[in-house]
């Protein structure tokens, strides 16, 4: 286990930021810590690395105890926070250098890994810049080079592409997976549903200071009832049609909007057949029709009851 968290409560006043949170992290995994704005993912990841005080609850890294001076387990630990945090006096090469140095003081060892860790973020071009001259996406990619140079056994990233064009956004994906494919375990908080689905190999859903439900994203979703979800734009569709699709069978849900028919259906084969043979027996004209499997989002809305990407 690299990660144990048990009954983990945090407050800030009133507000319970942390309630009984649970989680474990083991070796070898990516997991995708998924929840809304304000679920209390990053205060989550401050408590685990002694950043943050606590009320109650048991934290261990590494399968030791965590605290503010455990310097020997957050040697082996590399950290990405939200908000860049690099020095605007030092260049790129410098900055990434000065981070590896806390851990790394062997300087020709040193080189070495930075020049890795410049590789690695696509920033070879770039090694003489100074911060302000990179753009929004190239400082998160300095961000994580400087996180991660020292190549740490657990790496830890609070929400790296938030407001990141697709490119870096992509380069910090795949940089993640690769990551791991060396060896490093990775604990990753997004909200963005589509990433975490992309790369973790588990994922935990946090909604409201705790964790809701968690497992891959196969068992997440197969968690759920919904089986697919049809859209079929039918203008013109009359009530006793919408009617007779809601009474085939296996259909759980039919909602008509504008000219847009949303059918939900449980789990079961060709069920985009049947509405389509619906349509066609019925003279029913249609234009474009897609069938989609469930996402994070649907998980997270049988659940909760509310919609994910609304609290984006
Ligand atoms: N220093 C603080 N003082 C008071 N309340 C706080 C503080 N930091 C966070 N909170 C509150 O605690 C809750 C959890 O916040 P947290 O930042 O951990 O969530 P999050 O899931 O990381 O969201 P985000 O992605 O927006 O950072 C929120 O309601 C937030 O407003």
């Amino acid at each position: 286990m690299v990660i144990k968290v048990e009954n983990l409560v945090k407050r800030y006043g009133e507000l319970i930021a942390l309630d009984h949170f649970n989680m474990e992290l083991r070796e070898g995994e990516i997991l995708g810590l998924l929840g809304p704005n304000g679920s209390g993912k990053t205060t989550a990841i401050n408590c685990i690395l002694s950043l943050l005080k606590y009320d109650k609850g048991e934290i261990q890294v590494f399968d030791k105890k965590m605290s503010p001076v455990a310097y020997d387990i957050k040697q082996d630990i590399g950290i990405v926070m939200q908000n860049v945090a690099v020095f605007n006096e030092l260049t790129v090469y410098e900055n990434i250098d000065y981070f590896c140095s806390l851990y790394v003081p062997d300087k020709k060892k040193r080189q070495e890994m930075v020049e890795e860790a410049i590789a690695f973020a696509g920033l070879g071009e770039f090694r003489k810049f100074y911060p302000h001259k990179l753009s929004g996406g190239l400082l998160r990619r300095l961000n994580i080079a400087c996180g991660i140079a020292h190549k740490p056994k657990l790496v830890i990233l609070d929400e790296p592409t938030v407001a990141v064009d697709p490119q870096s956004r992509n380069n910090i994906l795949e940089g993640i997976v690769k990551l791991n494919k060396q060896g490093a375990t990775i604990l990753y908080t997004s909200h963005y549903m589509e990433e975490v689905d992309q790369i973790c190999t588990r994922i935990a859903i946090m909604d409201r200071g705790k964790v809701i439900s968690s497992g891959t994203n196969e068992e997440l979703k197969s968690m759920i009832g919904l089986g697919e979800k049809i859209t079929v734009d039918v203008p013109g569709i009359s009530r006793e049609a919408v009617e007779g699709i809601r009474a085939l069978p296996n259909i759980s849900k039919v909602e008509l909007s504008g000219n847009t028919l949303v059918v939900k259906s449980k789990k079961g084969r060709n069920n985009l057949g049947a509405v389509l043979h619906y349509l066609e027996d019925h003279n029913i004209a249609f234009g474009k029709l897609y069938s989609e499997l469930p996402t994070l989002n649907d998980v997270f809305l049988e659940i909760t009851g509310k919609e994910l990407r609304d609290n984006v």
